[in-house]
């Protein structure tokens, strides 16, 4: 079983770090149970890639750098396609069922890039992925998937199973592979519905089944990892076999990692989708960390005023869904029961907003960070999505629309540089008091 690994990041890196780890405790010892931490459900470990010795990790570099810093995972450099074959990969899941065009094929893409950049890096490496490969997008924002499947996957007899998730764990990087896991927090899974329609793979287990389409706090802990679903749902055979794989792996490490019912999950990205929309733009074009929008009246108004245009579209998308699933204006891969739910109200979302500033009031939004190294930001998948599903629906989102130009003018001009170095002075600054 092949695992690549694309977008090197602090969450790249995070979840690379505890892959490898885990497949190695596995080789090492057979199984998986790591001291203080809770052990692997059986349900999960059944799922997990049968001969850990043939599970291999490899990384997607942009640079080039030393193979053996990696500790066990093999490296592949942007735009190289002959894998560095210092450390060998695993054999190929979908190149032994006969799906594979070539001996580069991928089993399990895990993408972690930046939401803008996603589908330029994923593109060059279509080619390697099969329909019985498997595709997972962490990510901020919302649109990925969308865009992915209209320009990369157009054809479903192609297109690799998808698997969706956001993160709620603090990371951040101190540099090439130095991640400092500051927060912890819980990873949520979603699957795509297959797309060749075959398979159904929500079976829930009985007695276990979420009634309520709410996604669990993040912290109250759920009895199971599988919110009520049941793993043995992935049909066993070689088209699913690296679902299977992929979901169960995520599932086994130490990060708290869920898998939810998709109108579940789609509840918690539809509701971080508004919390990043308000705390992130601010943050950045205000130069502070999330904490000190808190309490700050005209941060609230915005907050308010964006809270409200989405719920308006999440409504008007529900409407369109229910008037019938020929509407044109279909959100794509949302039905209307996860639009309506009460935790998109906007006083919902507003709660919802103040708590995670709160929670997070000594962060630097990821928004914030981007404008600060990269110049380029996720804003057309924070606030640039909802302006383009209030076009889509008719309703008025001008708040958002005012965000998302403000944050797209401070890359704009020598406005970048002027940000920077203020940026920069204010952070020696605050070091010196410390
Ligand atoms: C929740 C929040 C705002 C934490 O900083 C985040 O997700 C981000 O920075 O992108």
């Amino acid at each position: 079983m092949r695992f690549h690994v694309l977008g090197l990041g602090s969450i790249g890196t995070l979840i690379s770090y505890h892959l490898r780890r885990s497949i190695r405790l596995r080789q090492q010892r057979g199984f998986l149970h790591t001291p203080g931490i809770d052990p692997i459900p059986p349900e999960i470990t059944a799922g997990l890639p049968a001969n850990a010795a043939d599970t291999s990790v490899t990384l997607h570099l942009r640079r080039e750098y030393v193979a053996q810093a990696f500790s066990g995972a093999s490296v592949e450099h942007a735009g190289i396609h002959r894998p560095d074959n210092a450390i060998p990969q695993g054999p190929s899941i979908v190149e032994q069922a006969g799906y594979a065009k070539g001996p580069d094929a991928i089993d399990s893409l895990i993408v972690t890039t930046k939401a803008d950049a996603t589908v330029q890096a994923i593109a060059p490496l279509s080619k390697r992925l099969t329909p019985a490969s498997t595709v997972v997008l962490l990510q901020n924002g919302m649109g990925v998937v969308d865009e992915l499947i209209h320009t990369v996957f157009p054809d479903t007899a192609s297109r690799p199973q998808i698997i969706l998730g956001n993160l709620s764990h603090g990371c951040y990087s101190r540099g090439q592979f130095q991640t400092i896991h500051a927060g912890y927090g819980s990873m949520r899974l979603g699957l795509i519905p297959d797309p060749r329609g075959r398979a159904e793979y929500e079976r829930r287990l009985q007695g276990r089944a979420t009634s309520s389409l709410r996604v669990p706090d993040s912290d109250t802990t759920s009895r199971s990892n599988l919110s009520g679903l049941d793993l043995n749902a992935i049909p066993r055979d070689a088209s699913h076999l690296t679902l299977r794989y992929t979901l169960a792996s995520l599932l086994s490490l130490p990060l708290d990692v869920h898998w939810d019912p998709l109108e579940s999950y789609q509840v918690g990205a539809l509701r971080k989708l508004v919390v990043n929309a308000c705390i992130n733009p601010l943050t950045a074009i205000m130069d502070c960390q999330n904490g000190q929008l808190v309490g700050d009246p005209y941060a609230q108004q915005i907050w308010s005023e964006v809270c409200h245009e989405a719920a308006e579209v999440f409504l008007a998308a529900a409407q369109a869904d229910m008037d019938g699933p020929s509407s044109a204006r279909r959100m794509p891969e949302y039905s209307a029961k996860p639009l309506l739910d009460p935790s998109l109200t906007p006083s919902a979302l507003f709660s919802a907003v103040r708590d995670v500033a709160t929670k997070t009031r000594k962060n630097y939004s990821s928004m914030h960070s981007d404008v600060r190294g990269r110049g380029r930001t996720e804003i057309d998948y924070m606030n640039g999505y909802l302006v383009q599903l209030g076009k889509a629906f008719g309703v008025e989102v001008k708040t958002n629309e005012m965000l998302r130009r403000l944050v797209l003018s401070l890359g704009w001009g020598d406005k970048k540089a002027t940000w920077q170095r203020r940026s920069q002075v204010r952070e020696e600054e605050e070091q010196q008091e410390r």
